[in-house]
């Protein structure tokens, strides 16, 4: 080693001291914080405008992304100090939902893998879990029905929303692509990646097919299989134990779905909010326009309207809509207040700090 890299690792050692003093000094405080504050542990508004302020104040070389990711999990074994959080997620492990719980609540956490999404409620209503993690939309698929549905019914409130983008990567025991006979995938996932495949795998005609239940299992299939190959997240080959062949095989860059965390809080206010809510009204000519002129008249901006047939009656649809604010900012108040009055039926789902 030469003079000079031994003085730079020195250099490392002294700052990863000094380091480690501030984030046990960080983690007594939020220890401290934990005993005060009576009730939920878990603050999102606050989190929130943590990783907000430090994006702002960060002046690199680390990217917005990387101290994001960064102090998500010094926030993360911070929390644990404090309560150790159970979430429930759409499993089973390495699929894009345990992506996403890792993005929102970091590493320090129980995580509960569930069949269903149906589970995931179930597991968040019945007290087994802090929260859930479901996904409800995606850019290119659309709207997730199941999620939607559930919402209607559930008691429970929106805490949070996660965009996560959605890159697949092609894993097998090997990293040769000359000796994939055949792929395991998710129908969705092969489509997304048609283009890819058709290009790097010249011989693509010749390797078969088998559809799995999801990407985990794709990965999971793989893992036992010596010629195969499978398409799934970075994360599931990981948890089995794949070499990744090629990385963002998808043809369509910006695929991206949205998760939303459930729970049984009102999140307070960070400051840059959304608020999701479904509301349903009379099926006569020029209702929905009528519906939603408050929002227009208190300057609210809808980032999502989405319909869905009720279940009541046939050919009655409720609404699912993403406004941005908070229910506790005057103009949303004032415009839920006469959306209320409107509708024949209104739900707040939640208020919660939009996506970083
Ligand atoms: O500020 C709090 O309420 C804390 O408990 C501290 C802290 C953090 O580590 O910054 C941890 C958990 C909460 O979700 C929010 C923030």
């Amino acid at each position: 080693m030469t003079e000079q890299l031994k003085q730079l690792r020195d250099k490392i050692d002294a700052i990863d001291n000094e380091l480690l003093k501030l984030i046990n000094a960080r983690a007594a405080l939020a220890q401290e914080i934990g005993r005060r504050k009576n009730g939920v542990t878990y603050r999102p508004e606050r989190e929130s405008q943590v990783l907000t302020r430090l994006q702002q104040s960060n002046s690199g070389p680390l990217t917005s992304e990387r101290v994001t990711q960064l102090f998500t999990e010094i926030i993360s074994a911070c929390r644990a100090m404090e309560e150790p959080l159970t979430i429930a997620y759409l499993g089973p492990q390495g699929t894009f939902s345990e992506e996403a719980v890792t993005k929102r609540f970091g590493n320090t956490v129980l995580t509960l893998a569930c069949h269903t999404i149906d589970d995931v409620f179930r597991e968040v209503e019945s007290g087994s879990a802090h929260y859930g993690v479901v996904p409800v939309e995606n850019s290119t698929e659309g709207a997730v029905g199941r999620t939607m549905d559930l919402l209607l019914q559930t008691p429970l409130t929106v805490c949070g929303e996660i965009e996560l983008a959605v890159h697949q990567y092609l894993m097998a025991q090997q990293s040769d692509l000359a000796a994939i006979q055949k792929i395991y995938s998710h129908p969705q996932s092969f489509a997304q990646c048609l283009g890819w495949l058709k290009t790097h795998l010249p011989n693509l005609q010749t390797i078969a097919r088998i559809d799995a239940a999801s990407n985990a299992d794709a990965a999971s299939r793989a893992a036992t299989d010596q010629n195969a190959a499978a398409i799934a997240g970075k994360k599931a080959a990981a948890v089995f134990g794949l070499t990744i062949c090629a990385k963002n095989i998808e043809d369509e860059p910006n695929n991206t779905t949205r998760f939303l965390v459930i729970g049984t809080q009102q999140v307070s206010v960070s400051g840059k909010d959304k608020t999701s809510i479904v509301l349903s009204t009379s099926n006569r000519p020029g209702a929905i326009h009528e519906l939603l002129a408050p929002l227009a008249r208190y300057q609210v901006s809808m980032t999502r309207l989405e319909s869905r047939p009720s279940r009541k009656g046939l050919w009655e649809y409720v609404f699912f809509i993403d406004i941005e604010g908070h229910q506790e900012n005057e103009n949303i108040a004032k415009a839920l207040e006469e959306l209320r009055s409107k509708a024949t039926f209104l739900k707040i789902l939640g208020s919660y700090p939009a996506a970083q």
